[in-house]
């Protein structure tokens, strides 16, 4: 049972399952035709050794096999047709989810580390390929069951006794299968996911590993995850496979079981020998499906897993209410007791900060490692939201904003640069399919890197690789720096945008910020070297989370050496320990 803490959840994803309704009915239409068209055999049988093999009319046989023939082709158009419409059921509903899904792995893999963002879009796939299996079609096939045992019952009570009793004895085995494989299955899953991001992780900073000889133990590492992915696999597909052959092993049984047991009653001249064989066809008919759903079962039990995760991660991540657009903001971000505490952590990483920052202005924030830059700099973006406070843009609060809205709004430099898989324009232009050339030109020039773009084989066509490719270091911030100007951002946030960049790099960024100032924008830029804020007119100087000073950028300096200087001399006194 689904836990009630993913109540809302679960809703999204069964009213995404509502809308392939019209669908599913058609389906359950189809298998009513395409089951009562499964008479046809048993009904064959009957006529051919009771009738025609009694009359030895030859025409009643070709009369009888030329309608055979005719049924089994409807019950095949049938049969592919439900198959089709299953397929499309299921890429509906994958099609319906996608986006949602994408969203809320995107949103929450921003924020925290969490296994049902990373297996989100696969465990749609599971359930999509789920809807489109074999399996479901046997499940429509399955209230059929009972009707044919039934109609075996009918022929004579014994032989329905024994289907009924045969039935019993697979339906505890399906029970058995899904109790005992539940777990092994899971492990096997959880095993495989893990060995396949240590994979992607080792894949991605191979340079790292090669370079430092690193290769063998991360072998080690990964092949023992990758082992426990294989030895729970196999002994999860082991206890599918010993039930599967056990029910496969019964129903053959049962079907000669039902024949003796048929020969017998005809020796007893209670049953014709046309309805000893039809029982026994009719007995393969009613536990097929039940086979069926034993053999598949791995395919029910991710999607069962990937339903639960999807509920899970659909109800951790709240669809996006609808807000409505505001107009371009003004460069004022004011932040008001901005306390912020980083998901996942239960300690204040940013306590109670006040700052504004008016259009036109770059302020330099400064302190050591760990003060709380890179947490102020994700607060200032809205990818973090504040334990407490507010961050105003333009006087309305970052929620109040569209999040791809307030990403156009709000240009972002991060400390550790990460670029994508595509060519340079379309890095620049975040990711867009179409990039504005005048636009990416433009962004380019601001972060000095149009000259050095021009100058490769392909120019903007050039495609790097999300490590940067053939960009050095350098060129990978510089690109980002032009990403993060890109379309005309009001708020420009550069985490420590010189890090890895020459005097002329430097020079550049500069230059930048002072025309993103000229241009009435403002510009915050995170920094341990004072090269990064000589452009900037303020200066907020964060010490284990605090604003411990905020001013004018020679005040606060001036202050600062003043301070060291009377902690120094307390020193040398002997008054400070
Ligand atoms: N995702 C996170 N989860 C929990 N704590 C975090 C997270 N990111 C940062 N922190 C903690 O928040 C504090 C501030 O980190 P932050 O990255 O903001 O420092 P910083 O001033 O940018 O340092 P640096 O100059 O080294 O980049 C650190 O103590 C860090 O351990």
């Amino acid at each position: 049972m689904m836990p009630k803490s993913h109540l809302h959840g679960v809703e999204e994803l069964r009213a995404a399952r509502r809308k392939n309704r019209s669908l599913f009915w058609f389906v359950g239409l189809f298998s009513f035709f395409a089951n009562m068209l499964m008479l046809t055999g048993p009904l064959y049988m009957l006529q051919v050794y009771d009738r025609v093999l009694g009359s030895r009319s030859e025409q009643t046989l070709v009369a009888l096999s030329l309608l055979v023939v005719f049924l089994y082709g409807i019950m095949g158009i049938l049969d592919y047709t439900r198959g089709r419409v299953m397929a499309r059921a299921g890429a509906r509903f994958q099609a319906e989810l996608d986006h949602r899904v994408f969203n809320a792995m995107v949103r929450r893999s921003a924020v925290a580390q969490d296994p049902v963002a990373q297996t989100g879009l696969s465990d749609l796939e599971s359930v999509q390929r789920f809807i489109s299996s074999p399996v479901t079609m046997a499940i429509f096939d399955l209230p059929w069951t009972p009707l044919f045992l039934v109609g075996i019952a009918i022929f004579h009570p014994w032989l329905g006794i024994l289907a009924v009793a045969g039935g019993g004895v697979l339906i505890v085995i399906t029970v058995f299968n899904q109790i005992f494989s539940r777990k092994p299955a899971l492990h096997a899953a959880i095993a495989a996911n893990r060995a396949s991001l240590m994979g992607d992780e080792i894949r991605n900073e191979a340079e790292t590993i090669q370079s430092m000889g690193m290769r063998g133990a991360a072998f080690t590492r990964w092949n023992t995850a990758r082992e426990m992915s294989l030895v729970g696999g196999l002994s999860a597909s082991d206890v599918v496979g010993s039930f599967s052959t056990m029910t496969k092993t019964l129903r053959l049984f049962l079907q000669s079981a039902m024949l003796g047991l048929g020969a017998y009653l005809v020796l007893l001249g209670e049953l014709t020998p046309g309805a000893m064989i039809a029982a026994s066809i009719l007995l393969g008919r009613a536990l097929a499906p039940v086979e069926m759903i034993v053999n598949q079962w791995q395919v029910a039990q991710r999607a069962l897993k990937g339903w639960s995760n999807l509920s899970e991660l659909l109800e951790k991540v709240p669809p996006e209410q609808q807000r409505m657009p505001l107009p371009k903001p003004k460069a004022k971000l004011e932040v008001q007791a901005l306390t912020v505490v980083p998901p996942g952590d239960t300690r204040a990483q940013l306590k109670s900060v006040n700052f504004v920052v008016q259009p036109g202005q770059a302020v330099g924030v400064i302190g050591p490692s760990g003060a709380g830059k890179s947490t102020l700099a994700r607060a200032l973006t809205g990818l973090w939201r504040p334990a407490g406070g507010t961050v105003r843009l333009d006087g309305a609060a970052l929620d109040q904003y569209e999040p791809d809205v307030l990403g156009q709004h709000i240009g972002y430099l991060p400390q550790r640069v990460q670029l994508f898989e595509g060519t340079i324009a379309e890095n620049i232009a975040r990711l867009s399919g179409q990039p504005d050339p005048q636009k990416v030109v433009a962004a380019a020039k601001m972060a000095a890197v149009h000259d050095m773009i021009v100058q490769l084989p392909d120019g903007y066509d050039t495609r790097i690789s999300s490590g940067g490719g053939r960009l050095s270091g350098g060129q990978m911030q510089r690109v980002a720096l032009a990403r993060a100007l890109y379309d005309d951002p009001v708020i420009v946030i550069l985490d420590e945008p010189n890090s890895n960049l020459d005097n002329e790099g430097s020079l550049a960024l500069n230059k930048a910020i002072k025309s993103l100032k000229e241009a009435g924008k403002s510009v915050l830029i995170m920094a341990h070297r004072p090269a990064a804020i000589t452009e900037c007119d303020l200066l907020l100087v964060l010490d284990h989370g605090q604003a411990v000073a905020f001013g004018p950028k020679e005040q606060v300096l001036k202050e600062r050496v003043a301070n060291h200087q009377t902690l120094q001399k307390a020193r040398s006194m002997g008054g400070v320990r």
